[in-house]
């Protein structure tokens, strides 16, 4: 492999089902060191993706390399993946399925390291199943990095976890990445996806319809930003002046999206409007997300 082979390639990859094509033609090069993020709505193909990667699906057609050659034993030995669950480990302790785990593989991270990087040392004698969510995502990162892996795959790592324990995950994974390990994810988060990865592709029916650093595909993808402002502060008069949505009735928010703050602003003040609860936000990669996808990232 040479510095500039991808650690992992993946070319004109497709899943077909009888009913779907999960998997519809996708291209795409990871970078060794770096945490790459798929993201997509409800059945876009992530998962199906991601699991042809991992070598637990067969393509229906399409190849994927590791450093360059087809998947073999050597990818078996370099990649660790985050797996929701196995039947055996709710029966043992933190500490047993960690012995267990790494005596599948000839070398690995020592033990104790693992359990630091990992914050597991004061659960090790706890049964699994007795492990909150964000320690039990801990326990099957530190299971997926027994063997000292390369690559580490992990889907949906954080769905279901708390802000606080999401935000300690992030810490974790950006400490794995710190070490050159490349980390593939995906996410229905686009905060964790921002926070976490240097690209992103967002898939829709099984085709990648955008790629880049999340900060390109904005910068791409939009010149404008947005101005939120409370519905009661918005003036009935400028409401045929000023282009603008509803954004939610509820709170009842006003979305104005400009390419030109001042002039918004300057016109929002000729209507008498107060400004003391409005904001001005950038785009998000939600944003972008809807905008392509038409669909809110969260199921
Ligand atoms: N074994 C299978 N047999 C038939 N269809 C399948 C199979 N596995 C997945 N699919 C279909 O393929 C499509 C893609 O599924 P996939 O799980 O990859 O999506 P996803 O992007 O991971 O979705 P989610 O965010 O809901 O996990 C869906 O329409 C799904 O129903």
């Amino acid at each position: 492999m040479t510095m500039t082979t991808p650690i992992l390639e993946v070319r004109n990859l497709r899943k077909h089902y009888p009913r779907v094509k999960a998997v519809d033609g996708v291209d795409f090069a990871v970078r060794q060191g770096i945490c790459f993020g798929l993201l997509g709505p409800n059945g876009a193909g992530k998962t199906t993706t991601i699991e042809m990667m991992e070598g637990i699906i067969k393509p229906t057609s399409g190849d994927i390399l590791y450093k360059g050659e087809p998947q073999g034993a050597r990818f078996r030995n370099e990649a660790g993946i985050q797996f929701q669950s196995t039947s055996l480990q709710d029966f043992l302790t933190v500490r047993e399925n960690l012995q267990f785990f790494s005596s599948l593989y000839p070398a690995g991270l020592p033990l104790e390291e693992l359990i630091d990087i990992c914050r597991l040392r004061e659960y090790l004698d706890r049964d699994a199943s007795k492990l909150s969510g964000g320690q039990r995502q801990r326990m099957l990162l530190a299971l997926a990095l027994v063997n000292d892996p390369d690559v580490v795959f992990l889907d949906e790592p954080t769905t279901g976890l708390d802000p606080q324990a999401r935000l300690n995950f992030w810490e974790l994974v950006n400490s794995i990445k710190a070490r050159n390990k490349t980390v593939l994810l995906t996410t229905h988060y686009m905060e964790e996806a921002y926070n976490l990865c240097d690209e992103i592709a967002i898939m829709d029916h099984g085709k990648i319809i955008a790629h880049g650093s999340p900060d390109d595909l904005l910068a791409t993808h939009f010149q404008d930003v947005i101005i939120e402002l409370p519905q009661r502060d918005f003036p009935e008069a400028a409401k045929d002046s000023i282009p603008h949505r509803h954004l939610d009735k509820v709170t009842g928010t006003v979305e104005i999206i400009t390419q030109d703050v001042n002039a918004t602003l300057a016109q929002l003040m000729q209507h008498g409007a107060s400004l003391a609860g409005l904001q001005v936000r950038p785009r998000t990669l939600e944003d972008l997300f809807l905008e392509l996808t038409g669909k809110e990232l969260r199921a």
